[in-house]
């Protein structure tokens, strides 16, 4: 059997996360879904190494991470926070090739100026990169900002609300790009409609706990939805044959 890419057991993280158990496999795509205040931001720091369990394990390609070096998972893991603070002044070329940093050394100038070109082509931020940061809109700016992750080339990606600040066709490139990376990817989602788009797995979230761990589908029609969020999902049959999701608040 493969090692999983993450494998947590028992995690707990004081003061939301509470015996979480999970595996996720190379290439999976997960979508992390649960009300404000659910742990979704706590888990992704515990993945990204920056916060540890208290109690339980969590290792990745199956060494504990607390053995890694902080150098050794941003080579393995890119992650973008949802709070994360750019200095305004920076150009963009810059501010991506900060990505390159755990490379130093041992990439050659060339690996890392393709991999800001590639990261920026995909992310479609080619136009202003001799641009200071303080002059993009949110949307240009949260585009730099996972150009920056992909730069990196990790093996996985850990995206906290990655849509914030786009617009509905923004949302669709940005869920197309995902969709077509070869990458271990888990991303905090909090428009629901996005996640068949996206996920081949979602995990839900509620109170510090893993309520749900399934397919899209059975998670968004699932009764543990309903109650973590107070919504129904209703499925929707498109014209094409392809199917979503609208959500309406539980008639109390
Ligand atoms: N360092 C901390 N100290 C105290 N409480 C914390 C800390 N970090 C998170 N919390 C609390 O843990 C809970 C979960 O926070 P977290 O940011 O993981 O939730 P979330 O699911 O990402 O929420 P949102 O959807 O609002 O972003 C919140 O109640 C938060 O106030």
């Amino acid at each position: 059997m493969n090692v999983p890419v993450f494998q947590i057991d028992q995690a707990t993280r004081i003061p939301i996360l509470s015996q979480i158990s999970l595996s996720v496999q190379k290439g999976e795509h997960l979508a992390l879904i649960g009300p404000n205040g659910a742990g979704k931001s706590s888990l992704l720091r515990m993945l990204a190494g920056l916060d540890q369990p208290g109690s339980g394990s969590l290792s990745l390609n199956g060494i504990n991470l607390s053995e890694f070096s902080r150098r050794d998972i941003a080579r393995e893991i890119a992650y973008l926070s949802q709070t994360d603070e750019i200095d305004p002044a920076f150009i963009v070329e810059d501010y991506i090739a900060l990505s390159r940093l755990p490379f130093r050394g041992d990439a050659n100038p060339y690996e890392d100026s393709l991999a800001i070109r590639n990261a920026a082509q995909h992310c479609e931020v080619v136009p202003f990169l001799q641009r200071r940061i303080e002059h993009l809109s949110g949307g240009e700016r949260q585009r730099v900002m996972l150009a920056r992750c992909l730069a990196q080339t990790p093996q996985v990606l850990l995206l906290d609300e990655p849509t914030n600040h786009l617009d509905l066709t923004a949302r669709s490139r940005l869920l197309q790009l995902l969709r077509q990376l070869p990458l271990t990817i888990i991303a905090v989602l909090h428009d629901l409609s996005l996640v068949p788009e996206f996920a081949s797995r979602a995990l839900l979230l509620n109170e510090g706990k893993l309520v749900r761990d399934g397919s899209p589908t059975e998670v968004l029609s699932s009764e543990a939805l309903a109650e973590s969020f107070g919504i129904e999902a209703i499925q929707v049959c498109l014209p094409d044959g392809a199917s979503t999701f609208v959500f309406r608040p539980l008639c109390s």
